[in-house]
């Protein structure tokens, strides 16, 4: 392996009742890469991002963070950042303390607080509560907290599903900026979206699901033709 954390996605399959939300799915993500994980809505992006964080237990297959399952990481707070949904913060809690809370409960540093409060922007916003905070800046915060782990110039896997909802054009050429710069620094970055130009933008590689099922995972520059088809007849 290259230095830097790979993914490998192997016959990975998740099945809710009669729901195949997860069909058999395999694809690797080359470290220090950013990886557009598109695919219209309801086509099991999430459920297999939530499968690679330990969150839901495949019905077959596997999904491997470098080498291992999250559940396995030795440091799994400082190997991995994630960003999955932003509903769940305590609306009474200032921004700053939310952060503080995640990062003693993995044991990093306070000093980390600010610096990722500077780093997506929230510092004036930083002692509001979080009930108020617009979905663009509880996103920020989201972020914040995945970057809280990154020190000591080690590589990360930043996990990012969605990561645009609800954040301005302004917002969003600022996250594409962020995820470029992760990449740049030996991070490797995997991103879902089912909006193809947010993504298509900053992927070296692309992986389209639809129906859970692998449409195409290659490269971002080969990948126009398989867009077009996948997207074609879909309502999203
Ligand atoms: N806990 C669950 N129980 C039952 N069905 C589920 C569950 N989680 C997901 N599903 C179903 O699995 C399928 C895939 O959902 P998933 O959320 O993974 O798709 P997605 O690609 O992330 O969609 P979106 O872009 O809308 O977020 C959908 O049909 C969904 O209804």
């Amino acid at each position: 392996m290259a230095d830097g954390v790979d993914v490998r996605i192997h016959a990975l399959s998740k099945h809710f009742k009669q729901v195949r939300a997860v069909d058999n799915l395999t694809f690797d993500v080359p470290p220090g890469t950013v990886t557009g994980f598109l695919g219209p809505n309801g086509s099991g992006k999430t459920t297999t991002l939530r499968m690679l964080l330990g969150l839901v237990r495949p019905t077959a297959g596997s999904a491997l963070i470098g080498g291992r399952a999250y559940a396995d990481l030795p440091d799994p707070r400082r190997t991995v950042g994630a960003v999955l949904e932003t509903a769940g913060f305590h609306p009474g809690r200032r921004g700053r303390d939310h952060l503080r809370i995640v990062a003693q409960a993995a044991r990093i540093p306070q000093r980390r607080v600010d610096e990722v409060l500077g780093e997506v922007g929230l510092d004036d916003a930083a002692d509001r509560r979080v009930g108020g905070y617009s979905l663009g800046m509880r996103q920020r915060l989201a972020l914040a907290g995945a970057l809280l782990g990154e020190g000591g110039g080690r590589p990360r896997l930043l996990v990012l599903d969605e990561p645009s909802n609800g954040l301005d054009p302004g917002g969003m050429a600022w996250l594409r900026d962020l995820i470029t710069a992760k990449a740049a620094a030996g991070h490797t970055v995997v991103i879902s979206s089912h909006v193809l130009a947010e993504v298509s933008r900053i992927a070296d590689h692309i992986v389209i699901v639809r129906d859970g099922r692998l449409r195409y995972a290659g490269p971002a520059a080969a990948m126009t033709k398989t867009l077009e088809e996948t997207f074609a007849d879909a309502t999203s």
